[in-house]
């Protein structure tokens, strides 16, 4: 990307002028006086998502009760959403289903990867991967116990190439998080598994920081899983139920262990012993939440007839303008990029260290421009192409610049430790 010579309000609201994106921003409810850069964390509500809770509760629940389940269709909800789901991700249909909480469906696929991996105990992930991840290998290594089951760590810092040294042939499962949830570093889905599946180890992708921000291609690259959340890119609300990948090719072969009669081959059977349903179906476990569900469905809707490479043109241009407007200011110099700057290397997001991190945040989100923070010094900021515009970066810098010029994050207010960050 050509760094742009210069970046004034006029340059700024060209390039809204020319957004083919720009439309969409009507699609979504936003609060005024507000600059919302935490769509990386929980998405921003779009106005079809109230409409269809509306409808669900008002319409759906309250008068046609329980026959909903076949009036309204309910009952196939996980499969609709999920094959809404699946072209965001690369996937052809009847290998994405959407259910429970990606913490959830990533206990079910290592447990299904592992027991596909007899005499390999170890799963490789980044020592800094987002911590669901790390607990729920260790929860599973705890069940099985160690002598099955071994956590194994590798700090994946970008220049060491100790991730792609640390996949052998000792390895079972590698679980990596697409992008990383604190640096927004970007790492690269095909050459990884295919050095994963030259070595015998099965891949599981998490996609929560990469969904719905960036083209994925879980196909092309023969990945064996993914999982990913419905409530950062993919706006499905707070909650929002998550979603899981199995390519075909292992359908038949996989055992998930939360064997629950809505993964049962005739749920309504009610048989005594438990027969998986075949293909994605088997990942069910129980009944869905449908007025979350219902919400994220409609919320998908939102990427109806959306260029997937403008979004990812978009995000990248948003966060260069960022960074570029962040080093012209001399009273920004003491944020520190944590984020690679190659487009081929980050995701949606970038990431500053600054000793007063957490006060420069919280001062931020009181003049109106909602970032977040994240232990010990990093203030992240998310670009999600849909709803931000150019001229919003101009308003977030200079902001964050006054802020910071007028020590004003010093306020002892500022400095209030909330629950949730
Ligand atoms: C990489 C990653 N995985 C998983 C999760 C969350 O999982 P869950 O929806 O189960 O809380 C997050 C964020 O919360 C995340 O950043
Ligand atoms: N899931 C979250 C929540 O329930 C409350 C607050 C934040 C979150 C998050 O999504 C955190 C997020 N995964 C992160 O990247 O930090």
């Amino acid at each position: 990307m050509t760094m742009l010579p210069d970046l004034t309000k006029t340059t700024l609201a060209l390039l809204d002028a020319t957004d083919p994106l720009a439309s969409k921003r009507d699609a979504f409810f936003l609060p005024d006086n507000t600059l919302y850069l935490d769509g990386n964390s929980l998405g921003a509500m779009p106005r079809v998502a109230a409409l269809r809770a509306h409808q669900v509760l008002n319409e759906q629940w309250s008068r046609d009760l329980i026959k909903s389940w076949n009036s309204h269709q309910w009952i196939d909800l996980p499969h609709k959403v999920g094959e809404k789901i699946a072209p965001l991700l690369g996937a052809a249909p009847g290998q994405v289903i959407c259910c429970d909480s990606t913490s959830v469906n990533l206990f079910k696929i290592l447990s299904c990867a592992m027991l596909m991996q007899p005499g390999r105990t170890k799963i490789l992930s980044q020592a800094g991967n987002f911590p669901t991840d790390l607990y729920m290998v260790q929860g599973l290594a705890s069940l099985l116990g160690e002598q099955y089951c071994q956590l194994v760590l590798v700090d994946d810092s970008p220049d060491n190439h100790a991730l792609e040294q640390a996949i052998t042939t000792e390895i079972a499962v590698l679980l990596l998080t697409q992008v990383d949830f604190r640096s927004g570093r970007l790492l690269d889905i095909q050459r990884l598994t295919q050095r994963a599946h030259e070595q015998g180890v099965l891949v599981i992708w998490d996609l929560a920081h990469s969904a719905g921000a960036l083209p994925i291609e879980l196909d092309a690259c023969h990945v064996d899983f993914a999982v990913g959340c419905g409530y950062k890119y993919l706006n499905g609300g707070p909650g929002a139920p998550a979603f899981l990948y199995a390519a075909t090719r292992h359908h038949d072969r996989l055992t998930q262990p939360l064997t629950g009669w809505m993964g049962h081959n005739a749920p309504f059977s009610f048989a005594t012993d438990y027969q998986k349903a075949p293909g994605i179906a088997q990942f069910l476990t129980g009944t869905p939440a449908i007025i979350a569900m219902s919400v994220l469905d409609a919320a998908l809707t939102v990427f109806d007839n959306i260029d997937m490479q403008q979004v990812r043109y978009k995000s990248l241009a948003l966060s260069h303008c960022f960074h570029h407007l962040v080093t012209m200011q001399p009273c920004l110099a003491d944020l520190q990029l944590i984020t690679p700057l190659q487009p081929s290397a980050r995701g949606s997001q970038l990431a500053y260290q600054h000793p007063h991190a957490y006060a420069l945040c919280q001062a931020l989100i009181q003049r109106g421009v909602i970032a977040d923070f994240r232990a010990p010094n990093i203030l992240r900021l998310g670009f999600t192409p849909l709803y931000l515009r150019y001229v919003d970066i101009g308003t977030a810098v200079t902001i964050l610049a006054n802020i910071v010029s007028s020590q004003e994050y010093l306020k002892p207010e500022y400095a209030v430790q909330q629950k949730v960050t």
